[in-house]
């Protein structure tokens, strides 16, 4: 095998915190104003990244945004010192202050979507950093997103960065999350899979009635578009309303998939037999046998999936084919899931082992272990022209962990976000990490 999905998960950064602000995010509305503990949140999606790594699996990082967004405040009329802009939003407008302190980027299955080189019109990896504009503290992200992706992906010969789509609600894109690319080899020509809440143009769609749908099919389009997809290895598919309703905020809470295997609940989608039947149909297309693995609604409810975060499972292959399912802890904790996923890895399926992981500062606020990752599949040769800084190794989990040790608080309040040492914490911490993993000057403070 020459090509790879590689998993480049985000680094948590050090205000990692709960403020409540993802409305339709059940963990994250009911963890609001909980006390975090930054520096074990960093450990843990360290330790995850490091055991996959350790198994075999090709393993990136994704660095941590510049929090509190100094910048965001300014356009916001915070004005003085930077210390200054953040000592006013704490006293004028803390829930503003918290949107702007935010690690939310740690869950990189919001970054961007990805087409790999397989797909695309001119076999270049594309990469549209997803406008993330349902939500303030997230439409953040996407800027330094991009700087970032392209520091990481700088081979023009081999990787495409596009501008995240117009931030406007028409076209809400919350990236990798809402897309799944199905594959017979990761390197030939693919499928790719999008999911949708809503129709923004076309008044003809359903839309859910309790929680914001966050992507539009427009939005889908447009990166389809973007990324120069064939329309034969494309699958549009409208998220169950209901589901969202339920809490499932993206598909990723619903359904994952990895080559020719669909991991998905009994009401993931909207006319969901004839999803499946156009994407086995595409997938054969392209030498695919597509095996949808359906859980019943009988078995796991809606309910018990956004409980157990069951679905925001990664899905990866090993050599002789067969699939490792790796699921958060909070899955041994209801009994349905832990007992369907007993069954699921003896059943002769293409899923027969389980790992576990204790992910739960991300878990308390909505965010499992495929939230945590983005997934690159690429040739050995583009793998070869990413900056080799950001690629795992036994001296970069070291190197990381020690700077966490250094730099992170092991509490953080609602109340210490006006903390104004807080910034200058925050800063340091972030332009050494650009010299560990070379990213050059990639932070709005580091281009004044
Ligand atoms: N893919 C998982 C994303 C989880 C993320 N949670 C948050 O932003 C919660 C942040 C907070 O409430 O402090 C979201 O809802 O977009």
């Amino acid at each position: 095998m020459n090509a790879y999905e590689v998993n480049f998960d985000g680094l948590v950064g050090p205000t990692h915190n709960y403020s409540g602000l993802s409305f339709g995010n059940v963990a994250s509305t009911s963890n609001t104003k909980a006390v975090s503990n930054p520096k074990q949140a960093a450990q843990q999606g360290l330790a995850k990244m490091k055991a996959l790594h350790d198994l075999g699996f090709k393993q990136g990082v994704l660095a941590p945004h510049e929090r509190p967004d100094v910048a965001s405040l300014r356009r916001l009329g915070f004005s003085g010192s930077d210390g200054e802009v953040v000592a006013r939003a704490a006293k004028e407008a803390p829930a503003i202050l918290a949107a702007a302190s935010s690690a939310s980027c740690m869950w990189t299955a919001n970054a961007a979507t990805v087409s790999p080189s397989g797909d695309t019109a001119d076999k270049r990896v594309h990469f549209t950093p997803a406008n993330l504009n349902n939500k303030f503290h997230r439409s953040i992200e996407h800027p330094t997103t991009r700087r970032l992706l392209q520091a990481m992906f700088a081979d023009e010969q081999h990787f495409m960065v596009h501008e995240a789509l117009p931030a406007q609600m028409h076209f809400g894109d919350e990236g990798a999350a809402n897309h799944t690319r199905f594959c017979a080899e990761y390197d030939a020509a693919g499928v790719e899979f999008f999911v949708f809440g809503a129709a923004a143009f076309d008044g003809r769609y359903p839309a859910p009635q309790r929680f914001p749908a966050r992507q539009t099919l427009e939005a889908c389009q447009a990166v389809a578009r973007l990324h120069g997809l064939s329309e034969s290895g494309v699958v549009y598919a409208q998220q169950d309303p209901a589901t969202i309703d339920a809490g499932v905020f993206h598909n990723d809470v619903i359904s994952v998939g990895n080559r020719n295997v669909l991991f998905h609940h009994e009401k993931s989608f909207l006319e969901q037999g004839r999803v499946l039947e156009e994407l086995s149909r595409k997938l054969a297309a392209v030498g695919g046998q597509f095996v949808p693995v359906e859980v019943p609604d009988a078995e796991v409810s809606v309910a018990e999936a956004v409980k157990s975060y069951l679905f925001n499972s990664q899905l990866l292959s090993k050599p002789d084919g067969s699939m490792i399912i790796v699921v958060p802890e909070e899955c041994r904790n209801v009994e349905s899931v832990w007992s369907y996923l007993q069954k699921l890895s003896s059943s002769g399926g293409p899923i027969n082992e389980i790992r576990v992981f204790d992910l739960k500062q991300s878990m308390q606020n909505g965010g499992g272990p495929a939230c945590l990752r983005l997934r690159v599949a690429m040739s050995a040769s583009e793998i070869a022209a990413v900056n080799q800084g950001v690629l795992m190794s036994d001296d970069l989990f070291a190197t990381l962990n020690a700077w966490v040790e250094r730099h992170y608080r092991d509490r953080l309040s609602a109340d210490d976000l006006a903390d104004p040492l807080l910034l200058d914490e925050c800063r340091t911490a972030l332009d050494e990490l650009t010299r560990i993993m070379r990213l050059g000057s990639v932070y709005p403070f580091q281009l004044v």
